[in-house]
């Protein structure tokens, strides 16, 4: 149904092809895994599958894509909006009308469907998605989760013959994405639906598929085969085929029930050992020593929170996004904030950065109030990475943006440029924000965020488009700005960076904190927000291959 015969894409300017000798076909009714690091070109094959590499993007394409028989040379995007429905990673570039409701007819408008097979799907697919209580929404006014909840369902209700889908769960709670992974499926079963998904939360995905692609580096030629076959050798998966391959478990476990089978042995050898967690930070102000960024911390005063809500309430439109808030936040506390999407997350971090406005209620960050405060007397205080890194960048290459980063925050010239290095290497100084991968534009947002070293660093949903090395960096940079002193809230549906990097969960629920405790005792508490090593090791209280590991050497 898909077609690859080798194809490669370069991009104009650029001296080396994105992608390299890709030759491989997806066969009708099978759900096919794209998989591969940051940057190594998979947002660019589903690309050549849509059409839209290369009449969008620009660049040249060699070699020959088909779907559905079409040639996705000769036929451009438009031409081929019958057979193939795409979520790229940006859902909000995607929208073209106002609400809920006429974002998921929009499709079937324009291929002339009869208004009642639309009517019935629109409302099919509302429930599908549990978007029934969101239909007259404005599509402007939707939480990042329910974004991408529309954009999925706009691409559902064509019944297109082929799903192209760019990491279609990155910004969905860990419910909603077993949701929309279980109408993928049945699709494929049921209609014969062909998939093709690229995705980093393997621990997601990687049991749906019938079978993998693996894009192993920039350039290199894919490898396929069957999802433990490809597991064994990939350079990223999950962590339950991580737990396997520690303990030597053949095949290797691709699900926690698996894993679970196998996984008595290791228990009891892990019986009288401990987890070793990172420790909470001493309610004490950052000690003295090595400096990340080799300049010295700001000479305020550190009080004994860097971040302080009480009885926080925020309205917006209609919604009530927060209610009875309070929190506070230490000196080097890595906190997660966790919820279903919509609970209140982004409007939470927006308050302690001063983009959105309490209805009642306080909100301090170290010793100024944000929305109050100009923007240029707030960022020595607190940065935020948001959700769409996009917002952050102006820049047209990487290295004045470094540069501007570099002078906004007064810090030595080349500290952005390190950072984004430290992060993720690979990233040339020459390209546009635009065209970086999802992963390299995130990084790029964050590295320019660490480079002003505020006491308080905001991070909303920071994993998206990072592979699994990417991401152990990213922890490592974190913890180690943690131990520094400086405190770091994030807002995350990845459980696994949850276990592998707060000290303390706070769990939201429309609006309000509902859960506020250890890392440890309040994700293994909940079935959803559990990691898979909880999973697998459970009633023991084991949260991370790492801990394992060091257990066990
Ligand atoms: N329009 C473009 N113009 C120039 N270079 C591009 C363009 N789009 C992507 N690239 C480059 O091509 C490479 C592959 O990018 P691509 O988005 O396909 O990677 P990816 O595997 O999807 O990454 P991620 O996992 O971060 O989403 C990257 O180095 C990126 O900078
Ligand atoms: N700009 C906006 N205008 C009006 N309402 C909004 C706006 N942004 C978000 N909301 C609503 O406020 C509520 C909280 O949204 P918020 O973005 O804080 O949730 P979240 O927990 O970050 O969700 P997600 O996990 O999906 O990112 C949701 O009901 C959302 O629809």
């Amino acid at each position: 149904m898909i077609r690859f015969e080798n194809v490669s894409v370069t991009y104009d300017g650029a001296d080396e092809p994105a992608v390299r000798a890709v030759d491989f076909e997806v066969p009708e009714g099978e759900l096919a895994l794209l998989v591969g690091p940051s940057g190594v070109g998979k947002s660019t094959v589903l690309g050549a599958v849509s059409g839209l590499v290369p009449h969008f993007t620009g660049g040249t394409l060699h070699g020959r894509v088909t779907v559905a028989g079409r040639d996705t040379r000769t036929h451009k995007p438009r031409e081929l909006a019958d057979v193939v429905g795409t979520v790229g990673q940006d859902p909000l570039s995607h929208f073209v009308t106002d609400t809920v409701e006429d974002e998921l007819a929009y499709g079937m408008e324009s291929l002339g469907l009869a208004p009642d097979v639309m009517r019935r799907r629109v409302e099919e697919t509302l429930d599908l998605l549990g978007l029934a209580d969101l239909r007259d929404r404005p599509v402007s006014a939707l939480s990042g989760g329910q974004r991408q909840r529309v954009a999925i369902g706009s691409v559902l209700t064509p019944h297109p013959r082929v799903l192209v889908l760019d990491e279609p769960t990155s910004a969905l709670d860990p419910a909603a994405a077993e949701e929309v992974l279980a109408v993928l499926q049945r699709l494929v079963h049921d209609l014969g639906t062909t998939v093709l998904m690229a995705e980093h939360r393997l621990e997601r995905v990687v049991q749906y598929a019938d079978r993998v692609v693996l894009l192993p580096g920039p350039g290199e030629r894919p490898l396929l085969g069957a999802p433990a076959e490809v597991m064994a050798v990939s350079p990223v998966f999950p962590p339950v085929v991580d737990l396997g391959r520690l303990a030597g478990w053949s095949p290797l476990p691709l699900t926690v029930r698996d894993a679970r089978r196998r996984a008595a042995p290791l228990r009891e050898r892990l019986a009288d050992l401990e987890p070793r967690r990172e420790a909470a930070p001493a309610p004490a102000p950052p000690p003295a020593g090595r400096r990340l960024f080799g300049r010295a911390k700001p000479d305020a005063p550190s009080p004994a929170h860097v971040a302080e809500v009480r009885s926080l309430a925020v309205r917006r439109d209609r919604v009530q996004a927060l209610r009875h808030v309070d929190l506070t936040v230490a000196p080097g506390e890595a906190v997660a904030l966790m919820g279903r999407n919509g609970a209140g997350k982004s409007t939470l971090l927006g308050a302690l950065v001063g983009l959105v406005a309490p209805s009642s209620g306080s909100v301090r960050t170290g010793d100024a109030v944000p929305h109050r405060t100009r923007p240029r007397d707030l960022v020595r205080r607190v940065g935020l990475v948001p959700q769409e890194p996009r917002d952050l960048l102006y820049a047209d290459t990487v290295a004045a943006e470094c540069a501007a980063a570099d002078q906004d925050a007064g810090a030595e010239p080349g500290t952005c440029r390190a950072l984004l290095s430290e992060l993720l290497p690979g990233v040339s100084d020459d390209t546009h924000p635009r065209d970086l991968s999802e992963g390299q534009r995130l990084t790029l947002a964050l590295a320019v965020v660490l480079t002003a070293r505020p006491p308080l660093i905001l991070l909303d949903e920071p994993t998206r488009g990072l592979d699994y090395a990417a991401k152990a960096r990213l922890v490592t940079l974190l913890r180690a700005l943690a131990a520094e002193g400086h405190a770091i809230v994030l807002a995350t549906h990845d459980v696994e960076l949850a276990a592998e990097l707060a000290h303390r969960v706070v769990l939201l629920a429309e609006g309000e904190v509902i859960a506020d405790g250890p890392a440890a005792e309040v994700v293994v508490a909940s079935p959803s927000f559990a990691p898979q090593v909880a999973k697998v090791l459970a009633p023991q209280h084991w949260l991370t291959v790492a801990q394992v590991r060091e257990a066990l050497s």
